[in-house]
Formats: C-alpha cells, structure tokens, sequence
C-alpha cells in the first residue's frame, strides 16, 4: 500500500515536471497537426458519462467527480478546437437529472454557474478559440440566477464567430423535437397573407382530409374525377350540415378543387403543411444552423443515448462508445476515435466518388 502511494506520487512528480510537460505538448501540437491533415468531423457531441463513478472509485466526493469532469471537458474543448472541430454540443444536464438529490442538483447548477463564467471571460479558453456559448434547453425550469450566469455567458461571446460550444441544460431530446414540432405547427397555422376567419386553420381535420381528396383527386383519370365530383356535389351526399363552414369547404373541395382553394384561401392564406420536410424540423430545433452531427462519443462503457441528439444522428453520424469514465477522457482516448472517423469518412467519400463514377458511365 505504501509502496503503491510512493510509485503514484513518483509519477505524478515525473509527469508535471517542466521538461516532461514541454514534451507532451510538442507531441500533442505533433498529432494535432498530423490529424488536421485529413477530414475533420464539423460537429462533435459528448456525453459526458462516468463522473460519480469516478469519484467513487477514487473515494473522493461526487461534486469533486463533476468538478474533475469539467476539467476534462476543457482539455477536449481545446483539442476540437484545435483540430477545426467548429461545433460542440455537450449534454451537461439532462431534464432527468433534477430527480438526482437536491444536494447534487444544486452543486450541478452552482459549478454550471461558475464553469459558464470561467469558460466565457476574457482570454479563457472559448476566447482564444473564437468560440461562443450557446445553452439549448429549457429555460422555464432553470432559477433566476442560474439564467442570469447563462445570459451573462451568451453575450459575453456573443462576438466569437469561428466556433461554437452547445451547452445542453437541463436537456431532452423528446423535449427538443416536441417543441420543434409545436413551434412548426404554430408557424403554419398562423395566416401569412389576409386574416381568415377562425375556423378554416390548416391543421383542422377538415382541412386535412380536404388535402388528401385533393391529392386523390389529381392522381385519378379525369372521367373517374369528374364522376366523383358530381356526386359528391349533390345535396345528399352531405352527411352532417351543422357545422355549416367546416363541411362546406369539405362538400366544396369535392366539387372544384381549383374554386375552392381559392375560396378557402388555404394556398393564399396559410403555409401548404405538405411543404413540412425534415429540414423544416431541423431548422426547428435548438442546434438550428449547425453542420450536420458527424460524431457522438459517450463514455464510460453505457451504451444508450439517454434522449441526447436523436434528430441530429443521422446516417452518417458514427457514434463511439468509450470505457473510459469522463474524467479520465483525453487526448490519448479521443486520437484513436478521430483517427478512426478519418478512415470512415475516406472511405464513405470513395464510395460515393465511385458511385459518382458509375452513375456517369
Ligand atoms: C459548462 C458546464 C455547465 C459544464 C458541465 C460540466 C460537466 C462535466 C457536467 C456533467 C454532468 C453530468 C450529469 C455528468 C454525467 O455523469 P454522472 O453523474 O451520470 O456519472 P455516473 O454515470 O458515474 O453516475
């Protein structure tokens, strides 16, 4: 036990000695240099996973474990940076952690404070890399002087252009697409053109099933349409006259498409819902305008996404378990994973350059 605390303390005292540290970093500038070399991933997300674990293992408290977790989350941010990574998206808390004891919840939000405020003061480290704070999450469930520190950090680096740090906190993904999802609802039921009156909204289940018939309509001979329109014109066919401006632009659609799409001003007035693509919904989410998601690393051995970047994996996202625990996270575990995502990426270009080629010949 002696003898293991003596060889511990020898090389901790031989690695923080000058010269050693001296030779580290040439060698980190070394790889970094050789690493820019090749493709660089545009947007990298971490989850950060393991800091109890190892404050556990290494008998110290838990806040400590956070703490040493932060510092570890400097190191990398320096190395992204560095390499040309411009966007960095870490999961820094979850909406499901606020069930974490109060006692953590609240030393997470203090060194939240602090660490927003240290990472973002003049000459830290986002500074000398250009890179801005932007916090996604839900704001409603953050206190006063939590938001405060978070404000104060956004327009501190607001100026920074040539990076960008996504703090997520207190973050979900469900919680991420269901607001994209209802702020784009929100967006498409509102007129852009002359106000109409309340009832005719895109969304309604009129509106909808008007849009459907239409596109029936259209894909149909013209002699099946025409049959079908003069049936439906006639008086009888209508099932319900009670809601007098709901069924009569339902009866309506049937009769002229054409009339009653001017009638009802749904291509005028309102945003045609069927223009909703998957990049109307990206452009809805809290990393709007960010490059596409090209790697994901999470670390201690967990194997799950835990509700972190959902809409932003997408087909070429490659995502990297690591056994690491995040405070241990450095150069030396993350050089293999870039280096692996190069090779990837290499290959996925001459695919595509080779079915480029194909499709030409
Ligand atoms: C700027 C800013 C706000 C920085 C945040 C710093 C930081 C490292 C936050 C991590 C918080 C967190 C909940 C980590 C997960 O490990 P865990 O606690 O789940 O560990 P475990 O998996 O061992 O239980």
């Amino acid at each position: 036990m002696a003898d293991s605390l003596h060889n511990s303390r020898i090389r901790k005292w031989f690695a923080s000695s000058p010269p050693v540290v001296w030779g580290f970093r040439q060698m980190r500038e070394l790889l970094i240099g050789a690493l820019k070399q090749g493709p660089i991933p545009q947007h990298v997300a971490f989850v950060m996973d393991g800091n109890r674990r190892f404050a556990r293992n290494h008998h110290i408290e838990t806040v400590e474990g956070h703490n040493l977790g932060f510092e570890s989350l400097a190191r990398i941010l320096e190395v992204c940076y560095k390499t040309g990574v411009k966007v960095v998206t870490i999961y820094a808390f979850s909406i499901e952690n606020f069930k974490r004891s109060k006692h953590e919840v609240d030393a997470l939000m203090s060194m939240a404070k602090v660490k927003l405020q240290q990472l973002s003061e003049h000459g830290a480290l986002l500074d000398r890399y250009g890179a801005s704070i932007r916090v996604l999450g839900q704001r409603s469930l953050v206190k006063a002087d939590v938001l405060e520190a978070i404000d104060r950090a956004v327009a501190l680096t607001a100026g920074n252009k040539k990076a960008i740090l996504n703090v997520c906190f207190p973050y979900t993904s469900r919680d991420e697409i269901t607001t994209a999802v209802r702020d784009t609802v929100e967006e498409y039921s509102r007129p852009v053109g002359e106000p109409l009156p309340p009832l005719k909204r895109p969304f309604s289940e009129t509106h909808i099933t008007q849009h459907i018939r239409q596109q029936m309509l259209q894909s149909v001979p013209e002699d099946l349409a025409e049959q079908h329109s003069s049936r439906s014109a006639s008086p009888s066919s209508s099932k319900d006259t009670s809601s007098a401006a709901e069924h009569s632009s339902a009866t309506s659609t049937a009769i002229n498409v054409s009339d009653q799409d001017d009638s009802y001003g749904y291509s005028s007035a309102f945003r045609d819902p069927e223009s909703i693509t998957a990049e109307t919904l990206t452009d809805h989410m809290l990393t709007a305008g960010a490059p596409p998601l090209d790697l994901l690393v999470r670390t201690s051995g967990v194997q799950r996404l835990s509700d972190f970047m959902l809409w932003q994996c997408h087909e070429k996202t490659s995502i990297v378990f690591l056994e690491c625990l995040w405070p241990e996270f450095d150069l030396w575990n993350f050089l293999p994973v870039l280096v692996e995502w190069q090779w990837q990426r290499k290959k996925i270009q001459e695919q595509e350059r080779g079915r480029g080629r194909h499709g030409l010949d």
